[in-house]
């Protein structure tokens, strides 16, 4: 566990969080521009002295105010990833990657290969910075950063500095992280897609504190959130191809039944995440047999939440499983149906969008 309490005031900003983040998988700070994404990255990497704060990594104590305990960022063993990867341009990719190492007292060059293969740039080694792509340069940023063997890998919005086809290219790199990585990602994003691509946990910041903070799934799901995180709110699911229909399309499955979408590569049993939005599920009172939407989930609505959205409500609605769907519909469609909370329903999902 990952214990981080910081107390900053700026002139118009004061920044006041206290989280419990896991040891391992990707947590996601997520908030709008100007909420303290950045500010808390900069207290946890201790570029930034919050005037009070605790952070205790992996039970060492990189910062302790009441102690006087802090750490200066060179001697916290962690990785730092930014916008623009800063790579040596007088040295090869191979000469920068061997620059991190040394810094970092491992000069047997402890985890090279694999760290190489997983960011998948054995290709690149012995290019120059130069002649990278933005989307190479920053595979190479990442691998010198896991190089110095840190406990906790920091990444500041990595991708926002290139173009979509090299996001792209990049994602499922990313997306290994979480899988293989045995150390903490803190990703500040304020992308909602990359994070609910990359994200295992997500810290919903607002004007400098945690609006919420849990495990991204349930949290997505969530409607008592401040309405700027619903807005343009969705869930995630966690699904796995579960076979190829001779119609062309395949059938994903998961707790809470199975998904139709057009035909994937995949091999049955790959996990495949979804993100489906609120906008995209409407409700009908049973199963319909004349209407042309194919996905169609038997749901509790647990919440009804009023939004910002004028005639609308936001409907929270419970999956066999333990699942959930948002659903937005208008106030007069909820009168019409005489939806309530706890009623069976059944919900319709207009578009599933899969990540990855
Ligand atoms: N050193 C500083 N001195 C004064 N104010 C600061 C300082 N650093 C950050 N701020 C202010 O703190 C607030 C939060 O900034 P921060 O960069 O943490 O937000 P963010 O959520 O990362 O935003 P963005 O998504 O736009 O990068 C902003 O209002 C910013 O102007």
């Amino acid at each position: 566990m990952i214990e981080a309490r910081f107390k900053v005031d700026y002139p118009g900003f004061g920044l006041d969080v206290d989280l419990r983040l896991p040891e391992k998988g990707v947590t996601a700070l997520f908030g709008p521009s100007g909420s303290g994404k950045t500010t808390v990255l900069r207290c946890v990497a201790g570029l930034s002295r919050a005037p009070e704060g605790r952070l205790v990594v992996g039970g060492q104590v990189w910062q302790d105010s009441l102690a006087g305990v802090f750490l200066p960022v060179h001697r916290r063993p962690l990785g730092l990833v930014f916008q623009e990867a800063s790579l040596f341009a007088h040295l090869s990719v191979r000469g920068n990657l061997q620059y991190g190492m040394k810094r970092a007292g491992n000069r047997a060059g402890e985890g090279f290969q694999s760290i190489v293969d997983l960011l998948g740039i054995a290709a690149l080694l012995d290019r120059m910075p130069g002649g990278l792509s933005g989307g190479e340069r920053q595979r190479v940023a990442i691998a010198r950063a896991l190089l110095t063997r840190p406990r906790l890998l920091l990444m500041d919005e990595p991708l926002a500095a290139l173009d979509l086809k090299r996001k792209l290219e990049i994602l499922p790199y990313l997306e290994r992280l979480h899988d293989e990585l045995d150390i903490p990602v803190l990703y500040v994003s304020h992308a909602p897609d990359e994070v609910a691509r990359l994200a295992d946990h997500l810290v919903l910041l607002d004007a400098g504190k945690v609006a919420a903070s849990g495990d991204l799934r349930s949290t997505l799901a969530r409607t008592d959130l401040p309405q700027i995180f619903l807005d343009d709110a969705g869930v995630v699911l966690e699904t796995a191809v579960a076979g190829h229909e001779d119609d062309g399309l395949t059938r994903l499955g998961f707790a809470g039944g199975h998904l139709y979408v057009s035909q994937r590569p995949e091999a049955v049993g790959h996990r495949l995440r979804c993100r489906i939005h609120a906008r995209d599920v409407s409700i009908a009172l049973k199963a319909n047999s004349d209407s042309s939407i194919l996905n169609v989930l038997p749901a509790t609505v647990a919440a009804i939440t009023s939004t910002d959205t004028p005639g609308h409500v936001l409907l929270r609605l419970e999956l066999q499983g333990g699942d959930a769907l948002l659903a937005r519909i208008t106030v007069r469609s909820r009168r019409t149906l005489g939806i309530e909370t706890g009623m069976a329903v059944m919900a319709q999902v207009k578009s599933v969008a899969l990540l990855g």
